[in-house]
């Protein structure tokens, strides 16, 4: 089987890419130089002879995309489309990959697969309008929705804790933002298992299980880094605005998965615990 990782420099593309090779696949690692997305001669030009694409490209700066919507809207919703069209034409299986900021937040109770969208700022519109893109170009398609990513290879929630760990004494962290802390690693675990098994073309949800909130994330990373978990004090979404609203609950089900006999990503603090050494080998000594 033959792949193509497009925005393969990326956090997720990066452990996507050594995950595949340490496997012993044929893989195509490409990023914007090589391809963008954005312009369908690029994708066209490209793309060929290959099994299965990962687009693990976007536009991720949650924030800049309330000021650059068109900007963000390219990369996010135009460009799997010329990704879907290209798939579909030469018979490759598309894996798109999505996020949590589809839904507004205001749910209570995990969010199904199946749920209706309803993103409530920029770039989770444009990533909803991805999603369609993927599903209106390709018959064979696997989008899977993530959220609250962390790896070794990108700016990070766990490494920007840690940095302001070292300059502060205490750390202000939200409690009212709940959700489930991700491994660039284990979701680049998941992506294989789910081509492999070949599942039907769907939207999948590929987020760990269990949830947390920011704030006793933050203290689960100052226990990996040996410090006093206490320093990380309590403070609220209304307390620290930014430009892009987050979505207050970002439980996502995992209900698809076991449908198709995939395990899900365990729970969030196991997988924290294994994957703190990579993520903060920088910081320690
Ligand atoms: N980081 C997070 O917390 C979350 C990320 N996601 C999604 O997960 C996926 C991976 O995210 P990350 O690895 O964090 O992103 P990233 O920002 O680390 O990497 C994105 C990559 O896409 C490339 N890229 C950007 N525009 C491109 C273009 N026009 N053509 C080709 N390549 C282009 C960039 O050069 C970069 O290497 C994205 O779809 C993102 O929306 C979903 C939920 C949470």
């Amino acid at each position: 089987m033959r792949w193509m990782v497009v925005g393969a420099k990326g956090m997720l593309g990066t452990d996507l890419v050594t995950r595949l090779v340490a496997e012993g696949h044929d893989v195509m690692a490409v990023d914007r130089t090589e391809v963008d997305i954005t312009n369908e001669a690029s994708v066209e030009h490209a793309i060929d002879k290959v099994d299965v694409v990962v687009n693990v490209a976007a536009f991720t700066a949650v924030d800049s995309a309330e000021e650059n919507e068109a900007e963000a809207f390219l990369t996010n919703a135009v460009g799997p489309q010329h990704l879907a069209r290209r798939c579909k034409k030469i018979g490759a299986r598309l894996v798109h990959i999505s996020t949590d900021y589809v839904f507004d937040g205001s749910n209570s109770s995990p969010y199904l697969e199946s749920g209706a969208v309803n993103p409530a700022g920029a770039y989770g519109r444009t990533k909803a309008a991805g999603e369609w893109a993927v599903r209106a170009g390709t018959d064979d398609y696997i989008i899977v929705r993530t959220a609250w990513l962390y790896g070794a290879h990108g700016t990070c929630f766990p490494k920007t804790m840690a940095e302001l760990s070292n300059k502060n004494s205490t750390l202000s962290v939200v409690t009212d933002e709940v959700g489930q802390p991700t491994w660039t690693a284990d979701l680049a675990d998941l992506i294989l298992r789910l081509v492999l098994a070949e599942v039907p073309s769907g939207t999948y949800h590929g987020t760990s299980s269990g949830r947390t909130n920011w704030h006793s994330f933050a203290q689960a990373i100052m226990t990996s880094l040996d410090k006093d978990p206490d320093i990380v004090k309590e403070t609220t979404a209304a307390a620290f605005q930014r430009p892009a609203p987050r979505p207050s609950f970002s439980v996502l089900g995992h209900n698809q998965l076991v449908a198709v006999g995939v395990d899900p990503i365990g729970n969030w603090l196991e997988r924290w615990n294994e994957a703190a050494p990579a993520v903060l080998a920088e910081f320690k000594d």
